[in-house]
C-alpha cells in the first residue's frame, strides 16, 4: 500500500470556462492554464504519480509541449491511471478538497464524483470530494484563483 499527496492552484480568467473534476461549471470567469487548467483533476493526477513515485504531471506534459495546449485533463488523468495499473496497483481511496471562494461546489460534487472513479475505474464510495471557503482570506478569498488538494491510498492488486 502507497500513499500519494496533491496540491494545485490555478488562477482567475474573465473569458474562460470554469472547468473543475471534468465537469464544466457555469461562472463569470474560468481558470487560466496550458491546459484546460482543471485544478482537481491535475491534483488528483499528482497525488496518483506521487503514490507511484513517478514525480508530477508537469514531469509528464510538460507546460512547454504544444501537444498540451488546452489539453482536456480528463485525458492527462487517463493516463496517469495507466501508469498506475502498470505498475501493479489498484485504488484504494481517494480525499479531495476544493478551495474555492466561490462558486458554490457542493451541487457539482456528485457528478465529479462520477467522472473521477469512471476514470480511475472505482466504485464512487472510493472518491470523496469536499469543499472550502478560506473565510474570504488570501488569494481564494479575493476570489483571485482555486485550489485543491488530494490525498490518495493505492493498493497492490
Ligand atoms: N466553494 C465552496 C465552498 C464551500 N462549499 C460548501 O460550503 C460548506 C461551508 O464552507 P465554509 O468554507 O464556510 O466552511 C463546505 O463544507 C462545503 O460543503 C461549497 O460547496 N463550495
Ligand atoms: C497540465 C499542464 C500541461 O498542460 O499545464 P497547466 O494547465 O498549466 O497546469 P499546471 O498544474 O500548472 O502544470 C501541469 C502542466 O504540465
Amino acid at each position: 500500500m502507497r500513499i500519494g499527496q496533491g496540491f494545485d492552484v490555478h488562477q482567475f480568467a474573465e473569458g474562460r470556462p470554469l472547468i473543475i473534476g471534468g465537469i464544466s461549471i457555469p461562472y463569470e470567469k474560468g481558470l487560466i492554464g496550458h491546459s484546460d487548467a482543471d485544478v482537481l483533476l491535475h491534483t488528483v493526477s499528482d497525488a496518483l504519480l506521487g503514490a507511484i513515485g513517478e514525480g508530477d504531471i508537469g514531469r509528464h506534459f510538460p507546460d512547454n509541449d504544444e501537444k498540451y495546449k488546452d489539453a482536456d485533463s480528463k485525458v492527462l488523468l487517463e493516463h496517469v491511471w495507466s501508469l498506475v495499473k502498470d505498475k501493479g496497483y489498484r485504488l484504494g481511496n481517494l480525499d479531495c478538497v476544493i478551495i474555492a471562494q466561490k462558486p458554490k461546489m457542493a451541487p457539482y460534487i456528485g457528478e465529479m464524483r462520477e467522472v473521477i472513479a469512471k476514470l480511475l475505474e472505482a466504485d464512487i464510495e472510493q472518491i470523496n470530494i469536499k469543499a472550502t471557503t478560506t473565510e474570504t482570506l488570501g488569494f481564494t478569498g479575493r476570489e483571485e484563483g482555486i485550489a485543491a488538494q488530494a490525498v490518495c491510498l493505492v493498493i497492490k492488486a
